[in-house]
């Protein structure tokens, strides 16, 4: 097997599966890329994108899973070998779109679900079991990045903005990589003109989690297409003031990270109720919840970013990229440009599969991975776990 490993990193360009599954729990994302070198040399194509949607009955199962108060350890045993299993179908099935092989693919990137993340115990446990992946693939599956960043007294996340730097550094631009999945997280990278300066990155709070719930509870769908119903609603600005106030994470310096942990299905209900006892009407309730979204976004960066940086320009990636409520609020708080992944890079809904490519290729190369300015461990490591196919 040493052989084996020893020609995949040797080999000057791999073909590798990126496999992401977000907070969002909207589906299984897969990137196959065309990977050269490892480090600052790394150069990454995207060469072929897609979401294995989950139905309606995982996604629920997935909230209760993330819920201590509904999960039991039977149902995260038994949930870790089935999305083994899917996400393995998942790179099958973008490999297929190629005309490739599995056989011509070097190696899988796994992310896996986040199930539960518990920075302050140095704890996080992310699903979707690798072996099972190697199995159904018979590709070489590397994953379980975040426990070795937390063993060095890291956060485990953000993992991202490690990338951020790799791939988007701009000569004289000091660029903000705003990611909007379930939660938001944000990059700084300073231009290369900038060398000494660090990346500065942290999670946000969040971004599409409560609009989802809040959608799918007071409508049955599962998001806010385009930000639709969010701009037909009116904001009421004393409710997203209390939403702002009680949101605690916001006042939590950097280096800091947060999930469904915090912006729970509890914590939904309880907004939720509170719209109700204003009378707020379905689109006045998913406008404000959106507010808040954005408004978490703009006090971040004028807290934390910008009395250091000097920001030339935002870029969104992740699924509220297409919410135009969410955009449009940004457009009209921030002073600089405001421009979506599409439209300067590769596809933004590929941009965390693509990202977890570039990690497993740094495991593979033994080089480090981790970006301790962003997740506050100790020290540079290699993070990742291996499974090997028989
Ligand atoms: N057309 C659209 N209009 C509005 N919102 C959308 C649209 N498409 C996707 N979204 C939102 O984006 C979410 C998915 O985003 P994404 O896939 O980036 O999240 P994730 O990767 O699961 O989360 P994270 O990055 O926090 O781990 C959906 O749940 C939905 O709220
Ligand atoms: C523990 C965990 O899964 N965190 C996710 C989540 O989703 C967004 C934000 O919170 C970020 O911290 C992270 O994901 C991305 C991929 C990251 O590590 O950069």
């Amino acid at each position: 097997m040493l052989k084996k490993l020893t020609a995949i990193v040797e080999s000057n360009r791999k073909l590798a599966v990126g496999l992401m599954s977000g907070t969002s729990l909207d589906g299984v994302d897969a990137a196959l890329v065309e990977i050269k070198g490892f480090g600052p040399g790394t150069e990454v194509k995207l060469l072929a994108f897609d979401t294995t949607p989950y139905s309606v009955e995982e996604r629920e199962q997935l909230i209760e899973l993330c819920d201590p108060k509904k999960s039991t350890v039977e149902k995260i045993c038994k949930m870790n070998v089935v999305l083994g299993d899917l996400f393995g179908e998942a790179a099958l099935n973008v490999i297929k779109k190629t005309g490739y092989l599995p056989k011509d693919i070097q190696f899988i990137s796994s992310h896996g679900q986040t199930i539960y993340h518990w920075p302050e115990e140095r704890s996080t446990l992310q699903i979707g079991e690798l072996a099972n992946i190697a199995a159904k693939t018979g590709i070489l599956t590397v994953g379980d990045f975040r426990p070795n960043d937390m063993a060095y007294d890291g956060q485990g996340a953000p993992l991202v903005p490690f990338v951020d730097r790799l791939l988007f550094s701009h000569e004289t631009k000091n660029r903000i990589l705003l990611n909007i999945g379930g939660i938001s997280n944000l990059s700084v990278v300073p231009a290369i003109s900038e060398i000494n300066r660090e990346v500065s990155a942290f999670d946000i709070g969040p971004g599409n989690v409560l609009i989802d719930g809040a959608v799918r509870r007071l409508t049955g769908k599962t998001f806010d297409e385009n930000g639709d119903l969010a701009k037909k609603g009116t904001i009421h600005d004393k409710l997203l003031e209390s939403l702002i106030e009680e949101d605690q994470f916001l006042q939590i310096k950097p280096p800091k990270s947060t999930g469904r942990e915090l912006y729970t299905e509890d914590r939904l209900g309880q907004i939720l109720m509170k719209a109700k006892t204003l009378n707020l009407s379905m689109e006045d309730t998913i406008a404000t919840i959106t507010a808040y979204t954005v408004e978490m976004i703009v006090q971040s960066l004028s807290l934390y970013i910008h009395k250091e940086h000097t920001i030339d320009q935002l870029i969104v990636s992740g699924g509220g990229a297409y919410n135009e409520a969410i955009m449009d609020g940004l457009r009209n708080s921030l002073p600089y440009k405001v421009s979506k992944m599409d439209d300067i890079s590769f596809n933004g809904d590929a941009k965390e599969a693509i990202a977890f490519t570039i990690l497993g290729n740094q495991f593979l190369h033994g080089e480090t991975n981790n970006l301790p300015s962003a997740t506050g461990a100790s020290q540079s490591v290699i993070m990742g776990k291996l499974a090997l196919p028989s």
